[in-house]
């Protein structure tokens, strides 16, 4: 079987599931999305991507932006975000705030959001403006121009931080929020508001699969670094179903609550699937199942 054959048996496996769960409804603008589409494209080392179904239809990245902003913040050799922000799931949800206060505003992981507000602030202080190095990463690796933020997202978004907002506070009373408060709280809202298709995103993961080359053959990270994102990737990308996911799909993989999730394979591939339907943990349940056929039919996942 090639692998547009895998992927055409992939998408024939998981139809019943397709269109199922339900889509984010609290952030308004993600509510309008259909729920019964579905794309899956596969990217190899050579740059080449295979896909089926919607995958050239963008989706909103969310949570799979906080990937690039912890790739982006270690890049350079940088290892000074590591006392910030622990590598231990949480076992609770994306967006808790409970964790915070016993832990001494630590947040436990880098893909939970207190994490990745962390993460944020860190880059913002690097580089300016996180979410903008998040868009000229993806637009390099991808090499598509067009791949921007939605502002109707973001704006939906905005209007409804009360959380991110209440997290970033918080975390800034640990003096671990070090910008401007509403600053990096729209910086985070726009990075998880860019526009993405799955082939975009497939080509955009490829560097944790080329363990830290970029499309230019330049270096991003140590093969080293690579390993830990993507271990981090295995224990907490999908927040407090991390062991599920393991268990079903056995990849490293970073879900948002677009319905996208992004899965790597070391060595081999990226996966980008994408299915707005979630279940009660936020993952997308036609791109958890799509991994998991995808493993199954290739046997690459990590075990
Ligand atoms: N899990 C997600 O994709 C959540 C991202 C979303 N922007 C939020 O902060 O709530």
């Amino acid at each position: 079987m090639d692998m547009d054959q895998l992927l055409a048996q992939v998408v024939q496996d998981i139809e019943p599931q397709i269109g199922s769960g339900v889509v984010a409804d609290y952030i308004p603008a993600l509510a309008q999305v259909d729920p019964a589409q579905f794309g899956i494209a596969v990217a190899l080392p050579d740059g080449s991507v295979h896909g089926t179904g919607d995958w050239t239809e963008p989706f909103s990245l969310q949570s799979i932006s906080k990937l690039f902003t912890l790739a982006l913040a270690l890049s350079e050799n940088d290892e000074s975000i590591w006392p910030r922000v622990g590598r231990e799931p949480s076992g609770n949800a994306f967006n808790s705030l409970v964790q915070l206060e016993y832990e001494n505003g630590i947040p436990r992981n880098p893909f939970i959001n207190a994490g990745a507000l962390v993460v944020t602030d860190h880059l913002a202080g690097v580089v300016g403006d996180a979410a903008d190095s998040v868009l000229d990463f993806l637009r390099a690796e991808a090499d598509n121009p067009q791949i921007d933020c939605d502002d109707d997202v973001a704006a939906s978004e905005a209007a409804h931080a009360d959380r991110n907002l209440a997290l970033a506070h918080f975390l800034a009373s640990y003096d671990n929020i070090r910008g401007d408060v509403p600053r990096v709280v729209d910086q985070y809202v726009r990075q998880c508001a860019i526009a993405i298709n799955c082939r975009d995103l497939a080509l955009a993961g490829l560097f944790l699969a080329r363990h830290g080359l970029r499309r230019d053959g330049s270096r991003m990270l140590s093969p080293g670094q690579t390993k830990r994102i993507n271990a981090v990737m295995l224990t907490c990308g999908t927040y407090d179903a991390a062991g599920e996911f393991a268990y079903r799909v056995g990849l490293p993989g970073k879900s948002g609550v677009g319905g996208g999730i992004l899965a790597v394979v070391p060595g081999r591939c990226s996966v980008a699937v994408w299915g707005p339907g979630l279940d009660k943990r936020g993952n997308s349940v036609a791109g958890v199942a799509a991994l998991d056929r995808f493993t199954a039919l290739t046997d690459w996942s990590v075990f």
